[in-house]
């Protein structure tokens, strides 16, 4: 018999520390990640590398399923890298702009359909941290630990200003706010998959939690359900 491998989720909204958090404690457990975002951007990002408009559905589609994507787990001292089509887009991807496209063609039902078999397949033993917006209302209901991530648009636009000040030039805290609190309504607000909590999700606001405070509380709540071994 398959042993099923556990499967740890964390979803909510751009800035609440969903990243961070899933990448440490993917790495303390030695399970494996899986940044459903990434997937978002970079079907965003190859689709204006190849021209297809963000409406097209159909294109899109195709392009989802199709996606020539490999993620290079981290090692001691090295991040996560990404390579589209043999190019290392790992940093390219991470912008607001690839976010706001990644989050356009979120709300399109059959990309999300082609995606769920490519994220399903992360499952595996000795367990998986998967992040994002619906880890735990769509693509593993059956999670046995599901965290809901928040903190205010205030402090998640404050915590990307300072990631991208010195990295990205012209950032400003206004226009962040603006583009975070866009973001949200267009991902609450969709018909399919919206970001909201899972019926059985531990709700968690960040906005005045360290990284570490968040961790604990995790590690805390994986410990009461004895998921980790
Ligand atoms: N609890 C926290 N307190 C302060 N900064 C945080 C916290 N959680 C995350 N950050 C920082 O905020 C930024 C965005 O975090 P990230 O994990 O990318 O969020 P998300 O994946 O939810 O969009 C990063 O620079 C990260 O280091
Ligand atoms: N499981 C997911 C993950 C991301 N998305 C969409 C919606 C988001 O605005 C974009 C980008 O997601 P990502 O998690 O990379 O963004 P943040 O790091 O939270 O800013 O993709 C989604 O619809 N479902």
């Amino acid at each position: 018999m398959k042993i099923i491998a556990p499967v740890i989720t964390i979803d909510g909204p751009s800035g609440s520390g969903k990243g961070t958090v899933a990448g440490i404690l993917a790495k303390r457990l030695g399970w494996n990640l899986l940044d459903s975002g990434a997937l978002y951007r970079l079907l965003a990002f190859a689709a204006h590398n190849h021209g297809v408009d963000l409406t097209n559905e159909e294109l899109l589609k195709k392009l989802a399923a199709h996606l020539d994507v490999q993620f290079i787990a981290a090692t001691e001292g090295q991040l996560q890298r990404i390579i589209l089509e043999g190019d290392e887009v790992s940093d390219v991807i991470r912008t607001e702009s690839v976010g706001s496209g990644a989050s356009q063609v979120a709300a399109l039902p059959a990309v999300r359909e082609a995606l769920l078999q490519r994220q399903r397949a992360f499952q595996e033993s000795p367990g998986l941290v998967a992040d994002g917006r619906d880890m735990g209302t769509v693509v593993f209901p059956d999670a046995p630990l599901k965290i809901f991530l928040t903190a205010s648009a205030e402090e998640r636009a404050r915590r990307r200003y300072l990631q991208l000040k010195g990295k990205v030039d012209g950032v400003s805290l206004s226009s962040l706010l603006d583009e975070i609190r866009a973001r949200d309504e267009r991902d609450t607000q969709r018909a399919v998959a919206p970001l909201k909590p899972a019926a059985d999700a531990i709700q968690l606001d960040s906005t005045e939690l360290s990284i570490d405070q968040v961790l604990e509380r995790i590690m805390s709540e994986i410990a009461i359900r004895d998921i980790a071994g």
